[in-house]
This record gives C-alpha cells, structure tokens and sequence, in this order.
C-alpha cells in the first residue's frame, strides 16, 4: 500500500466515472470488453459492501455512431457523395442512451447485481426539494445494494456548450460526477479515461510524465494539456478542475485508465495508480524530492517543533515517526520538509499521522 493512499482502507461509498474514451471503441461502438471488467469490478466491491454510483458518458457517441451507420445502409450512392449532415447531438443523445443502458443491464443482471436510470440536468440540482429529493433516493438505492446509473440528460439540457455558460451547476459528466461526490457525501471519486491519469504535458509528448500526486501549487502553473479524445466533452482540463473542485470539498479523487481490467480495484487497495488529488496533498512529497541540506533543516526545526508538544507519549510517538520518515528511503515526506516542519506542531503532527496512515492509539511505529 502507498503510505499515501492508506486512506483507502476507510473508503464505503464511492462515485466511478467513465468517460466517453472508455465506453466506445475507436470505430464509435461500444467498447464490451472494457464495460464488462468494469462491471465485473463493480459486482466484486458491491458484494463486498461497498456503495457504488457509477456516472456513465458514452450516449452521445454511440448515437451518432447508430445513426451514421443507418444512413450510410440506407443512403443511394448520390446521398454518400454529398458532405455529411452534422448529426444533432441531442438526437444522438437520445438514440445512444438506450444502447448505453440496455448494455449495463444485461452485464449487471448477467452478474445478479440490480441498476437504476437516472439522467439529470442543471435544473435537478438548481431546486433545493429536487436537490435533496434525488440524494435520497440515490441512498435508499445503495442501502439496497442498487448501483444508480447517471448521465446528463443531453436531449433535454439547454445548455449550448460546455464551459460558455457561466451559470452553469455541472458542465460535463466528471463535473457531473464531484457534484453527486458531494450531494451523495462520497468517500472517493475516481475518473476513468483512456489515459493513465493527469501527465506534465500531452500523453503523445515523449517527455510528459505521470503525476502520482496533484499539489495545485506545484503543478497548476507546470502542466500543458493537449488535445481531449475524439469524443470526450472537456478533456482533461475538466478532469482536473472536478478533481481539484471535489478535493478541496474533501472528497479524494484519482484519475486514472478505464481501460485496465482492474484499476478501481486498485485504488481501492491503495496501489499507486492514476493521479491523486487530495486535500492534504499540498503535505506530501517523496523523500527523494527534498535535498539532503533541507531534510537536515527540516529535521532540527522538525525537532525543535516536537519539544514543543505536552504530552510525552505522543512526543515519543511522533519523534519516532519522524526518525522513520527520515530512514526509509521510500517513505512519504512533505511536499516541502522544510515547510511543513516550520508548521505549527499541531499541523505537523496531523500530516505526519495521516501520510503513515497511523492513526493515534493504533501506532505501532514507536
Ligand atoms: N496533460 C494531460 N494529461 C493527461 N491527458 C491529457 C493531457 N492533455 C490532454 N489529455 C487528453 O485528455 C484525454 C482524456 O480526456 P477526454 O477526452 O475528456 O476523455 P473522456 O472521454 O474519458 O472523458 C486523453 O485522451 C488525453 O490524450
Ligand atoms: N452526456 C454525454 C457525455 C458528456 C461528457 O462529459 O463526455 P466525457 O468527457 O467523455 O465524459 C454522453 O453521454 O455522451
């Protein structure tokens, strides 16, 4: 388990987004293999008692791939050689959510798991009786053991276009997603897409790297993004602003690929997949990061802050996490030792006990 990540083991109730990328192919069909591993994954941590929503994009692609394909059998040669019609994306919509959702049906029945429908625009959530009305209903379903399904209702939503209307209350389905995060009080929001989380620069840029970690400061200014997938609405800017938006809110996130057989798994067993946003990040860093000259300053202050604490068992206990921190090359370290050891020692003490996932009373460290 990644020390940061140990968090996971107190995670029931989550929101699983996948993305446009995920559920279709690169023909515009639906990606079967890829739904059936999710719900597969979905059926093992529903049987073992965890709360799942799962938040699907896919219906606007999927329809206007039914709806060109119908054309194209049933076009004369003339029709084919004059340009395509741009397909109403509302129609599209409408037409590709019913093969969307006959499919997750029949995996999730094939697998004795039980779904609900719900598709939902901006106006559910502006009307406060609706707001709570939809939380509640999506409880008494996950205290049954029902996966509710969600999507934006694309065919009716007014909306023109994502990110232009400013009085928006969710844009995409990943802002769709940190909202239900935060109606529905989850412990963990992942988005799956069809790269493996947030990278420095474009995936395709031979010198972007992964980020295991999002610290907003740190990388706010550094990242670049590039082109979104052929289908997806906000690419991964959208992603990010979810992730950060839901974070801050204090619902973790990981972006990570919905296109490994066993990803959600994963990071619920705290594996370092995918890219972490958390409210605490901003705390961590590898030791590696930190030069031998600021681990030095930061361990004398880190002291120095230590002997300030009253009681002797817990100054015992966190001398002693410290000194671990300090000798294990792989553990966690704060974003910035130098900083976080001048915190308050209070301040100190939390991200020490959290980044160890020690909890105070269930350490073992000292
Ligand atoms: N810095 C970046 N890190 C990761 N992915 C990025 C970045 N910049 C652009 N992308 C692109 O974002 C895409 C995922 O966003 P999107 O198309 O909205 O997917 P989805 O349909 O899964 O919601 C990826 O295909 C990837 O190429
Ligand atoms: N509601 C739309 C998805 C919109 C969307 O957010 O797409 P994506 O960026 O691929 O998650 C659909 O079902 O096609």
């Amino acid at each position: 388990m990644d020390p940061t990540r140990a968090f996971m083991t107190d995670v029931k109730r989550l929101i699983v987004k996948v993305g446009t990328a995920v559920v279709t192919r690169h023909d515009g069909r639906l990606a079967v293999g890829r739904l059936g591993a999710l719900c597969e994954q979905l059926k093992e941590l529903n049987s073992h008692g965890y709360e799942i929503v799962l938040v699907t994009s896919g219906a606007v692609g999927l329809g206007r791939q039914r709806l060109r394909y119908r054309k194209l059998v049933n076009s004369s040669l003339a029709d084919l050689q004059n340009p395509p019609v741009e397909l109403d994306g509302k129609a599209c919509a409408a037409v590709g959510q019913n093969s969307l959702m006959a499919l997750y049906d029949t995996l999730f029945s094939q697998l004795d798991v039980t779904s609900s429908q719900h598709l939902v625009t901006d106006t559910d959530f502006r009307n406060d009786s609706c707001r709570t009305q939809l939380s509640e209903t999506v409880k008494s379903l996950l205290a049954l053991k029902v996966i509710p399904v969600f999507n934006e209702n694309d065919a009716v939503s007014t909306r023109r276009a994502p990110y232009e209307d400013s009085s928006g209350i969710f844009w995409d389905n990943d802002s769709l997603a940190g909202l239900l995060a935060t109606e529905v009080k989850a412990d963990l929001l992942v988005l799956l897409s069809d790269v493996e989380g947030l990278y420095s620069g474009p995936p395709s840029d031979p010198g972007s790297k992964l980020i295991h970690t999002y610290i907003q400061e740190k990388h706010q200014a550094e990242i670049t993004f590039g082109d979104k997938s052929r289908l997806g609405r906000g690419g991964m800017t959208a992603k990010v602003d979810a992730a950060v938006c839901a974070a801050s809110s204090g619902i973790p996130v990981v972006i990570t690929s919905g296109y490994a057989t066993d990803n959600i798994i994963k990071v619920l067993e705290g594996k370092p997949v995918g890219t972490l946003f958390h409210k605490d990040a901003h705390l961590w860093t590898s030791v590696k990061e930190v030069s031998a000259r600021e681990m030095a300053v930061a361990a004398r202050e880190c002291s120095r802050r230590l002997q300030t604490i009253k009681s002797e068992d817990r100054r015992k206990l966190l001398l002693g996490i410290a000194d671990a921190l300090q000798a294990n090359e792989s553990s966690i370290m704060a974003e910035n030792a130098a900083d976080v050891a001048a915190a308050e020692a209070e301040g100190y003490e939390k991200a020490l006990i959290s980044r160890l996932a020690l909890k105070p009373g269930k350490a073992s460290i000292c």
